[in-house]
């Protein structure tokens, strides 16, 4: 049986809770998903957190967003290069200097280098806060800009909403990958998410990763969640 679909799910583990995090990812099996770490548990945890994860076997997306003058964000993805992680991200909006240097400093680590992702319009914005923002065009539109600058610098693919994958697939071709979070299962809350979708609209769409975080994590059965999304999208 072929597990990747399944390895298309990147889990948010958004814990403040270490023992937690790992009780429920020691559940999981690195063949069937790909974990996430982000802000809030990089800034508890660091990098002790996510290596006790790569050594389990994980597939580590490192979601810091760096967002910073080029030679800081070219270090801080070295930094991340050396943790050994699958993916790490920075906001294309730091600029095409910015997203090119970081990815130049990827180059030495040759075929272990991470995946370089660009976050374009996060899911939890619409036009209104892109409008009080001074952006006065759809979330869409912003998101092919952005998309198109961050594969102008090298980049190996964009964090988008899966409301945008399809148009970016056409746009900038198969091979440039497509990481959409603000996936809600049918039925499951948005919370803070706009522009959502659900976990097979998005590869439909023409996802190549889905995060998804709280309908997994904050379910009482996170197990069994996964297992339904994996269904679904199988
Ligand atoms: O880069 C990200 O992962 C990200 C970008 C974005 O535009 N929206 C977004 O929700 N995320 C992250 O994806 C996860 C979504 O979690 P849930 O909303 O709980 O499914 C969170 O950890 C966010 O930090």
């Amino acid at each position: 049986m072929s597990f990747e679909h399944s390895k298309k799910i990147l889990i948010a583990l958004d814990y403040d809770d270490q023992q937690i995090a790992l009780d429920f990812v020691k559940q999981l099996s690195p063949e069937t998903c790909r974990l996430k770490v982000g802000k809030e548990m990089f800034t508890y945890f660091g990098p002790t957190f996510v290596k006790e994860l790569i050594d389990l076997g994980f597939d580590v997306f490192l979601d810091l967003k760096f967002h910073d003058i080029p030679n800081t964000v070219a270090k801080a993805v070295t930094a991340a290069a050396k943790m050994g992680v699958w993916m790490v991200n920075v906001h294309a909006s730091g600029g095409f200097e910015m997203m090119n240097k970081a990815k130049m400093a990827l180059e030495k680590f040759g075929d272990k280098a991470p995946l370089l992702i660009a976050v374009t319009v996060l899911t939890s914005m619409d036009e209104k806060e892109l409008e009080r923002l001074g952006i006065d065009k759809p979330a869409k539109e912003q998101v092919i800009y952005l998309a198109k600058l961050a594969q102008e610098a090298g980049l190996d693919g964009v964090v988008c909403s899966a409301q945008e994958a399809e148009v970016l697939k056409s746009e900038l071709g198969e091979s440039f990958k497509l990481i959409t979070p603000g996936i809600r299962p049918e039925g499951s809350a948005a919370g803070d998410q706009k522009r959502i979708m659900t976990p097979k609209q998005a590869i439909d769409a023409g996802s190549d990763y889905l995060v998804i975080g709280r309908p997994i994590t904050q379910s009482e059965n996170p197990l069994r969640v996964l297992t339904d999304i994996n269904k679904s999208i199988a």
